[in-house]
């Protein structure tokens, strides 16, 4: 038997990091006894933490907590944790959609932060029901009225009954079950309709293969079933059905209102799209459920392996991280600067900063990463349309009609006194101011900003000149023509690929000194005289020159110590290994890396 629909409660936490989101599932699950003492380790939710089994939490989570209430009913409360960061928002948006009410978790020393905004606007846009929950209340600085008052200005919700609890000392968790009882709407859904159930997420596991984690609509998912996927057409039959509470428990079914998971033989995540509509094979519903999206990188990058040796365990490496992240996709390329190594495609920054440290930490590679780039929409004179991942494959601009690149709508949160020096770096990065008010005594300012001119850095510098105090959230808004241009870097005449990058004009000739400038420090001298130049086309901007030096190491040895020059020979030979030839000129590896390191100018 399925649960009845009205004994059923679903819901999010939505916070800003470190307002105490884990910390409060924690408790939950503890104090409706999930687990016992023993395996109630900490932060349940993180589960998929990189130090544990399946790495990072970007995989939304569910857990199933029984709970009796007030009432004298029993009902089955299923907590979704979802992906707290803006590279997510597909994913983020999906797991809304799958509950009808949201836990709001302010940090009530803290107050809003730019995070809680915009999975509030997640969780808003998904029609929640939403509890707003001051955490915290604790802690000497915990100012209630100050951060009951935000929540209305800011957020537009009445926050006059918001919850004041400590997830640390346990305090108020009880009331937080109770509202989830009583303030949140139970679901909808017609057991008897055909199947409509949607697909929230999806991951590898090494002893289930493939896991998908779905939301039941309508009608029921059992064991044994034939299911489709209406976007991919695939069809399957189901292996196991089950509930986390956390931990793995199998039921007969699932039915409408309930959240569960299924495995299926299924060989790869890639075959699972997060927001497609399964449905009954046999006697399939009618329509899809709306908003599905494949996934689809907007930040692309080279990674390249610094010692060539390393190249087929950085392929199987990423084959590894792929079948757990369908978001990440990677083809080969090659590069007369870099070797042989790959094109990778993200959802965003941090999620290139996740695979990269993923690479490097859980497979020992050793790697190189090629300025991150946006994807480019050309517009041939022809009419073709070209979506452009790597600046080195720009076609000849005079066959370009235009070049579009994409903007991002974002919103920063800062105290006052870093606000000028904040506009000023949005101003120079082309942003478009859009809105300046205050939240309580903090500036929130947003702007539209090319998200090209934000994967360049923006983040550091925006933290280093707020010394950590601004935060900052965005979305993709659209895509805007730019007078775009590619930048070329030339070292005795001959184009590095790994170092052309698609800059606004304004900025080329800038960003064109600095990198000759920075080049002029990292190539040794050699016995003739180097250029080095940037250009824009035919056009050279900058240039700066590598003067002629005798490169003799054996010159230092006065005097017949053969084995200390045997020694310095081999040194040097050694040395050699990591140098790239560039016409006659030899480049060691390590100004590539220094030289595509350019926040730390
Ligand atoms: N004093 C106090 N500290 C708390 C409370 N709740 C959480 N914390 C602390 O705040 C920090 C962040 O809590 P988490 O639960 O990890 O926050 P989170 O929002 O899940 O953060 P991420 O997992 O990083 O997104 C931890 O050090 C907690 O111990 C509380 O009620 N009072």
């Amino acid at each position: 038997m399925t649960v009845p629909l009205k004994n059923i409660r679903n819901f999010s936490i939505v916070a800003h990091i470190d307002h105490g989101k884990s910390t409060l599932a924690d408790r939950l699950i503890q104090m409706t006894g999930g687990l016992d003492a023993r395996e109630m380790k900490e932060q349940v939710l993180d589960s998929m933490d990189i130090e544990r089994e399946r790495g990072i939490t970007i995989k939304a989570q569910t857990v199933r907590l029984k709970y009796k209430a007030k009432d004298g009913e029993d009902y089955v409360l299923n907590l979704i944790d979802t992906p707290g960061h803006v590279d997510f928002a597909y994913e983020v948006s999906r797991s809304m959609a799958a509950v009808e009410g949201s836990l709001l978790v302010v940090d009530a020393s803290q107050g809003v932060e730019a995070q809680t905004l915009a999975n509030v606007y997640h969780a808003l846009d998904a029609n929640h029901e939403i509890v707003p929950v001051l955490n915290k209340v604790d802690l000497p600085a915990a100012d209630i009225p100050r951060v009951k008052q935000q929540i209305e200005d800011v957020i537009g919700i009445d926050a006059s009954d918001a919850l004041e609890i400590s997830a640390k000392t346990g305090l108020g968790i009880d009331t937080v079950l109770e509202a989830i009882v009583t303030r949140l709407p139970a679901p909808k859904g017609d057991v008897n309709a055909p199947l409509k159930a949607l697909l929230v997420d999806s991951w590898y596991d090494a002893y289930l293969g493939v896991v998908v984690l779905i939301r039941v609509i309508d009608g029921t998912v059992k064991k044994g079933q034939k299911i489709r996927m209406m976007a991919s057409g695939a069809v399957y039959e189901l292996d196991k059905v089950g509930v986390f509470t956390p931990k793995l428990i199998e039921v007969p079914e699932l039915g409408p209102g309930e959240l569960g998971m299924f495995t299926a033989s299924i060989k790869e995540v890639a075959d699972t799209n997060v927001g497609d509509t399964i449905t009954d094979d046999r006697k399939p519903t009618a329509e899809p459920l709306p908003g599905f999206r494949p996934a689809q990188p907007v930040v692309f990058c080279g990674l390249f392996p610094v010692d060539a040796s390393d190249f087929d365990e950085l392929r199987a490496a990423m084959g590894k991280l792929r079948l757990n992240d369908a978001s990440f996709s990677y083809e080969m390329e090659t590069s007369a600067a870099l070797g042989f190594g790959f094109r990778c495609g993200f959802l965003g920054l941090l999620h290139l900063e996740i695979i990269q440290e993923r690479l490097s930490r859980e497979f020992d590679l050793d790697l190189i990463a090629t300025a991150p780039s946006v994807v480019y929409e050309i517009e041939m004179n022809d009419g073709e349309m070209i979506h452009l991942h790597n600046p080195a494959d720009l076609p000849d601009v005079m066959k370009i009609k235009e070049i579009r690149e994409p903007w991002i709508k974002a919103t920063i949160l800062t105290p006052d006194e870093y606000l000028g020096a904040i506009l000023k770096l949005c101003q120079d990065r082309r942003g478009v101011q859009r809105n300046l008010s205050y939240v309580g005594n903090r500036a929130m300012v947003e702007y539209d900003l090319p998200l090209n001119e934000v994967v360049f850095d923006f983040y550091d510098r925006l933290k280093s000149i707020s010394r950590g105090y601004a935060s900052f959230d965005y979305n993709l808004a659209d895509y805007r023509v730019g007078d775009l241009v590619k930048l070329s870097i030339l070292v005795n005449a001959e184009p590095v690929d790994a170092l052309s990058m698609l800059v606004h004009r304004s900025a080329a000739e800038t960003r064109g000194r600095v990198m000759c400038e920075k080049l002029k420090e990292l190539i040794p001298p050699h016995l003739f005289v180097i250029p080095i130049q940037a250009a824009i086309g035919g056009k050279i901007i900058a240039r700066e020159t590598v003067r002629a030096m005798r490169k003799d190491v054996t010159a230092k040895c006065y005097g017949g110590d053969a084995t200390r020059k045997r020694k310095l020979l081999e040194k040097q030979k050694a040395g050699k290994k990591r140098m790239r030839q560039f016409g006659s000129v030899e480049i060691p590896q390590e100004a590539f890396i220094k030289a595509l390191k350019m926040g730390d100018e």
